[in-house]
């Protein structure tokens, strides 16, 4: 197995009015391909911050992260966005569908972006459609799907670019409990047969058990469940 994800001793701190916050004092985590991880914090104790480093939205006050084998670090912004495209699928609690696309554009349109063709991005786009069971939604504007549609199709458009890498925070932390089970259930299957490493943030103890392994974010540090 190669290693797709490396945080080391990563550091981030925020300047609140008084205080300094914190957050992170010196994370470690390695993610394998394939591998699915659970990442469990209280409220307000970092988990975006650290999904957020790990998707190379923001920059560590120091320690490295590595993807692919790669120090970020030495990356440009260029380069950090062409590897954010292209090897980082992000899933996020809220499903950020664009409204005046149907479901297979929205899919679609990330795969354009990175220079697929027309066709191939409509097979693909699809291919993972149906794979969530929506290959009849296809057409239908994010305004005319279910919550859990939305959000399936929200998961869809990460595996769009196959990336390495599955970054998810709270990926189905708006829907109830049922709908909730159902559609996560659908996002371990589709990620395990895509051998999609996956880092998932949930609060939910049952959903974290489902995963490979549970990582729990305590006082600034990464440790294992
Ligand atoms: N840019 C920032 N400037 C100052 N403080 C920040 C900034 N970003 C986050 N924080 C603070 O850092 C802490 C961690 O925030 P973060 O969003 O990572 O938490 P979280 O674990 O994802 O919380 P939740 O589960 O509630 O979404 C919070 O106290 C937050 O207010």
């Amino acid at each position: 197995m190669s290693e797709i994800l490396n945080l080391a001793h990563l550091v981030r701190t925020f300047h609140g009015e008084g205080e300094d916050l914190h957050i992170l004092r010196g994370a470690d985590l390695t993610l394998q391909g394939g591998e699915i991880v659970a990442l469990v914090a209280p409220s307000g104790s970092g988990k975006s911050t650290l999904l957020h480093l790990a998707g190379l939205l923001e920059s560590p006050d120091s320690g490295t992260i590595r993807i692919g084998g790669i120090d970020t670090a030495r990356l440009s912004d260029s380069e950090k966005t062409r590897l954010r495209r292209d090897e980082i699928g992000f899933v996020y609690q809220a499903h950020h569908l664009l409204a005046e696309f149907t479901a297979l554009e929205n899919i679609a349109i990330p795969q354009l972006i990175a220079g697929v063709a027309n066709k191939a991005a409509e097979a693909r786009s699809l291919k993972l459609l149906e794979a969530f069971g929506l290959a009849n939604r296809a057409n239908h504007l994010p305004g005319k799907l279910s919550g859990g549609e939305r959000q399936r199709v929200a998961i869809a458009r990460a595996m769009a670019n196959a990336p390495k890498l599955l970054l998810a925070d709270e990926p189905t932390g708006n829907l109830d409990v049922a709908t909730a089970d159902i559609v996560f259930g659908e996002l371990l299957r589709v990620v395990r047969s895509e051998n999609v490493a996956a880092l998932i943030a949930t609060h939910n103890p049952d959903l974290a058990a489902r995963m490979d392994r549970v990582v729990v974010l305590r006082e600034g540090l990464l440790v294992a469940s």
